[in-house]
């Protein structure tokens, strides 16, 4: 990304507009991947603009295209990075699948030993259990049954489950311990379905034998975490209305799960014949436990919103946000100190302690190449007189439009030279 900053100001703090949001890239992620694998079968509706999907799909073809040897950049994409290791591996293409610096910290040996449990030829280009990873010819399944742990990242269980049915003999994904992210591999399984696969879960087993795919169109749905920054605003904000067409209450995207959480802080969700209404209406707010393991990337969003409004509350299910884009945990400590908020740990048990937040006129939020960092405090600029967001790109990894909606409620944005 390319580090400029942008200073962001709102003449007031009623909110009324009407916010037409990318698609989900998850997902348009998956749906890309099972797009290559049906050989065009399966068709794809209202992909996402995030640059993670753009990525994804210009690689994808570019794999496809059979060239001899193919270094692949994901950039900052996780869920490319993932799912690209588990297509390449089983298509047999030879690639070196790398990413940004940040990408080569993030942890993929998990999934890169359940592929050569498989039968697929994965070496690594650098450190052993990090990216890049260097693909080769020849698969051959040595076995249909293989276990992945499952509370550190959903990731990998997707990237498996979506090569499943090209498998020759099929897979048997045994899930060892807690499954974090849960509602991810069930959208999985639910778009595998929607595109003719079946699974069944024998325990703690997802069976998926060889099929093939049914000609098809995916429609993807709106990006419900890009929504989440849309609940913040509207309860930071003195009145609001916001409308969001076409999200749908019941999604296959956990990060729906946003409406419910945000009903804590009066921001009411009204389902309507095209889409989403949400409004800010008055609540007296009660301290209370939040659980986000199912819902890593909203994190952010109702930490920080939680902060601005001067709410205390506890955090748990929040271990996989030290290997995300950033260590998501010690960049929100970062960011809330500067306005006098404390999140600190008890265990696996997050506190946040606001009752010594103050305004300053100005703050300087510094993003971490963090697309979420960079939207969950942008919702800053409705209490505080100038926020300045360092490094404003980022949020091209998923919602691309972000500081142009902003506009449409009246946050000016003025680049800093
Ligand atoms: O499968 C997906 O599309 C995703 C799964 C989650 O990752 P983890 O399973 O690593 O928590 C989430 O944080 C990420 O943004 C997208
Ligand atoms: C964690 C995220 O993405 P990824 O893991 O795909 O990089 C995210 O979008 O918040």
């Amino acid at each position: 990304m390319s580090g400029g900053n942008l200073v962001l100001s709102a003449g007031k703090r009623d909110i009324h507009a009407e916010i037409r949001l990318t698609g989900s890239k998850s997902e348009s992620n998956r749906a890309l991947v099972l797009e290559a694998l049906s050989d065009g079968g399966v068709k794809v509706e209202n992909l996402s603009e995030a640059a993670d999907t753009v990525t994804l799909n210009k690689i994808l073809r570019s794999l496809v295209a059979e060239t001899p040897i193919t270094i692949v950049d994901v950039g900052p994409a996780g869920t490319a990075m993932r799912f690209l290791t588990a297509f390449a591996a089983v298509k047999g293409i030879e690639a070196i699948i790398t990413g940004t610096a940040r990408m080569k910290q993030r942890p993929i040996g998990l999934l890169v030993d359940a592929l050569r449990t498989l039968g697929a030829s994965i070496t690594y280009a650098e450190a052993d259990g990090f990216p890049p990873v260097n693909t080769h010819p020849g698969f051959r399944q040595q076995t249909r049954v293989v276990s992945i742990k499952g509370d550190i990242s959903s990731q990998y269980i997707t990237a498996l489950l979506l090569v499943a049915p090209v498998l020759p003999q099929g897979l048997e994904l045994e899930i060892e311990g807690e499954l974090t992210s849960r509602p991810y591999v069930e959208m999985t399984l639910s778009m595998l379905s929607q595109v003719g696969i079946s699974h069944e879960w024998n325990g703690d087993r997802i069976v998926i034998p060889r099929q093939p795919f049914i000609i098809t169109t995916l429609t993807v749905e709106p990006d419900w975490s890009a929504a989440s920054y849309w609940y913040a605003m509207a309860a930071l904000a003195e009145t609001s209305a916001i409308s969001l067409p076409n999200l749908r209450k019941y999604s296959l995207q956990g990060d729906s799960r946003i409406a419910e959480i945000m009903a804590n802080f009066g921001v009411t969700s009204t389902f309507v014949g095209n889409g989403l209404e949400i409004k800010k209406e008055p609540k007296t707010f009660v301290p209370k436990l939040f659980d986000l393991k199912d819902c890593p990337d909203l994190a952010q969003t109702v930490i920080v919103c939680c902060a601005a409004l001067g709410h205390n509350a506890s955090f748990t299910g929040l271990e996989t946000l030290k290997i995300k884009e950033t260590d998501r945990i010690q960049a929100l400590q970062n960011e809330l100190a500067k306005f006098g908020v404390k999140f600190t740990a008890d265990g696996t048990t997050y506190h946040l302690d606001s009752s010594e937040r103050f305004f300053p006129e100005k703050i300087r939020i510094s993003t971490y190449e963090d697309h979420r960092m960079a939207m969950a405090f942008a919702p800053l600029a409705l209490v505080i007189k100038e926020v300045e967001i360092e490094d404003y790109l980022v949020v091209e990894k998923s919602y691309p439009d972000f500081w142009t909606h902003l506009a449409q409620i009246g946050i000016i944005s003025t680049e800093q030279a």
